[in-house]
């Protein structure tokens, strides 16, 4: 190519962005009635000169103040006598905070048309890469694996919080709000899980069934916030006594009243539970003015079974019940076993 020629090619390059960089819409006057190209932001070949011409103002018009070009590499060319194309590597500086865009090389591919004595632009293509390839990459496949690592780790980071809160969810419905065991619809639960288990294994299941004595009168004479205190200490000293085998479990059954469920424990298994938290009650020795023996004492009923097919779990929770009411009737501070 003569040194004319490529002066030419240069003139015409250095014209066109200092027009775009100018954001001049005199530029549109240089668009040739036969022209084709595409924006770097859109997949649609553009091949009508007014397309373009509504393009190019849309550009203008977004960003209206003067952009800065900084040309990294060129390269014209000379395809005929009439005409010429050049190839262009740039970075735009946005008159706006931009960090994205300034890292980014832009590549730009302009060809020249020698029509009734002017230069007219025939072809303009933009492609902005947005630098993700990286290390000589054709397709940026380490960021993609590395992006689909972060969104996996992220996921699993939710997921991980998600399964924490519904546990702490479920620990919540499990306890009991004022002495931390767990409440009823625990042992509601439990007792049909294991009461299934012992019916098809044909072991033993076994209830220990407690109730504080006169702890009306406790409340009436310490205050309600005293009793609040009494129920915490008992449940505590059940929670560390009562049922410490695996799949034991202590829970306010309601009110002053708690249960121990032991599941492939029999009646003599049972009552030595029993006899063990009636000890460990007696040794906290809360003072209970007015209780027959002056501290606070517990009575006890004790059921054991072997679940048969006609018999329903509640019959478990009936017969500790009626065992409890007796050791009340005998003068509390008791404990009572169920007759089978
Ligand atoms: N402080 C407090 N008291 C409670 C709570 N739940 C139940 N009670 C009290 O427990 C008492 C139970 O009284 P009763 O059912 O008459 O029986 P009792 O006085 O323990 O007498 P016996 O069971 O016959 O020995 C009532 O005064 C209830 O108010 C609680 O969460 N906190």
């Amino acid at each position: 190519m003569s040194p004319e020629r490529q002066r030419l090619i240069r003139l015409l390059f250095d014209e066109y962005i200092e027009m775009y960089a100018a954001r001049d819409a005199r530029l549109v006057t240089r668009f040739s009635d036969n022209f084709s190209g595409f924006a770097g932001s859109s997949d649609q070949l553009v091949k009508s000169r007014s397309d373009w011409v509504d393009v190019t103002l849309q550009d203008f018009a977004q960003v209206p103040g003067r952009i800065g070009i900084d040309v990294v590499d060129l390269f014209p060319q000379e395809l005929s006598d009439d005409v010429v194309a050049v190839t262009a590597f740039f970075h735009i500086r946005l008159p706006i905070p931009d960090a994205l865009f300034a890292r980014e090389t832009v590549r730009l591919v302009l060809v020249f048309r020698h029509e009734e004595g002017n230069w007219k632009i025939a072809h303009s293509s933009i492609s902005i890469p947005y630098g993700l390839a990286r290390d000589g990459e054709v397709y940026p496949v380490g960021r993609l694996q590395q992006r689909n690592l972060e969104l996996e780790a992220l996921v699993e980071e939710r997921t991980q919080a998600l399964a924490q809160a519904n546990q702490r969810l479920q620990l919540i419905s499990n306890t009991d709000g004022l002495t931390g065991i767990a409440n009823r619809r625990h042992f509601d639960q439990t007792l049909a899980h294991e009461w299934a288990r012992a019916q098809r294994a044909q072991t033993p299941l076994s209830l220990i069934m407690l109730d504080v004595d006169v702890f009306k009168h406790f409340n009436d004479h310490y205050g309600h916030l005293a009793g609040d205190a009494c129920l915490q200490a008992l449940a505590l000293t059940l929670a560390q006594t009562g049922g410490r085998r695996e799949g034991d479990l202590a829970a306010r059954f309601g009110g002053e009243e708690f249960v121990v469920l032991l599941p492939a424990s029999d009646a003599q298994a049972a009552m030595e539970v029993a006899r063990q938290i009636q000890q460990a009650i007696q040794a906290l020795a809360l003072p209970h003015e007015g209780a027959p023996f002056g501290i606070v004492t517990v009575s006890f009923g004790v059921a054991s079974l072997v679940p048969q097919r006609d018999q329903a779990p509640e019959e478990l929770v009936r017969r500790a019940d009626l065992a409890m009411y007796r050791a009340k009737q005998a003068g509390r501070n008791r404990i009572e076993l169920a007759p089978d």
